[in-house]
């Protein structure tokens, strides 16, 4: 049965093989700035007692549909810094989750916050057009990639500085992340086949991550509770899209979550 990740990730490989033959493709070109330390940010947070957030800029979903109507980059970048933030993300594929390289771009300009580009990485090419639009990190999904390619997927990245968040779902995944040279590990508590949120996910994985990794956990956090409850498990990094981008008021959700 093919699954919504082999279906995103069919359209991902066709969409990069034209762009790699259409160099014009409208894409920011010039010196970016240089890369801000994402994962940097994330312990820093941490270190003085808090909690790392990485919030998302999120339009639509597949399993959601349209996530917010009065979407608007800038804005969103510049109230999630203000509600205490860590780190922003923001969701650039087009098709599934109407993201766009344009609103990356906006969004960093408009704040001090390090950024990672939330796409589906299948060819190291894709890490240099990322840096170019400013990305300061990328995201590889251990479930979309074998190991060769994604190694170098990882060694692209680290060549222009810039972080790498390993998302995993399982066990298995998890070994084949500790793999690799990254040590920032996100859970996704959303199974990428059913859609289907379980935190439980992650309070099963981070016991098995070594004590050195930065460990965030990702998708279905709604509330401070939410939070609280995952500190007890030694988990103090996040990734939150959906429940931030549905309130009016986004720098005063992100303040009521970690501030
Ligand atoms: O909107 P949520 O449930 O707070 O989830 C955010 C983030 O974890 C989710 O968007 C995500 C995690 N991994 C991904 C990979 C691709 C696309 C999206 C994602």
């Amino acid at each position: 049965m093919s699954t919504i990740l082999d279906k995103i990730l069919a359209t991902k490989r066709s969409e990069v093989a034209a762009r790699r033959a259409a160099p014009a493709a409208p894409v920011a070109r010039g010196e970016p700035s240089p890369p801000r330390g994402f994962k940097a940010a994330l312990d820093a947070k941490v270190a003085a007692g808090g909690y790392g957030l990485i919030a998302e800029i999120k339009k639509a979903s597949p399993s959601k549909g349209l996530i917010r109507a009065d979407f608007d980059p800038p804005a969103h970048a510049s109230a999630y810094q203000a509600g205490g933030a860590a780190c922003l993300s923001v969701l650039t594929d087009q098709e599934y989750f109407q993201g766009h390289e344009a609103y990356l771009i906006a969004a960093r300009a408009a704040c001090d916050l390090p950024v990672i580009r939330k796409d589906f990485m299948v060819d190291p090419w894709q890490v240099a057009e990322s840096r170019a639009i400013g990305a300061d990190a990328i995201l590889i999904i251990v479930a979309a990639l074998d190991d060769g390619p994604m190694a170098e997927i990882e060694a692209a990245a680290i060549a222009l500085d810039m972080d790498v968040l390993v998302e995993v779902h399982d066990a298995h995944e998890l070994e084949r992340a500790l793999r690799l040279r990254s040590r920032l590990i996100g859970v996704n508590n959303r199974n990428l086949k059913t859609f289907e949120v379980d935190l439980q996910k992650t309070y099963e994985l981070v016991r098995r991550a070594p004590k050195d990794c930065t460990f965030v956990a990702e998708s279905g956090l709604t509330s401070r509770a939410d939070l609280d409850a995952m500190a007890e498990h030694d988990i103090r990094c996040f990734l939150i899209g959906e429940s931030l981008m549905r309130q009016a008021d986004v720098e005063a959700a992100t303040r009521a979550l970690v501030g």
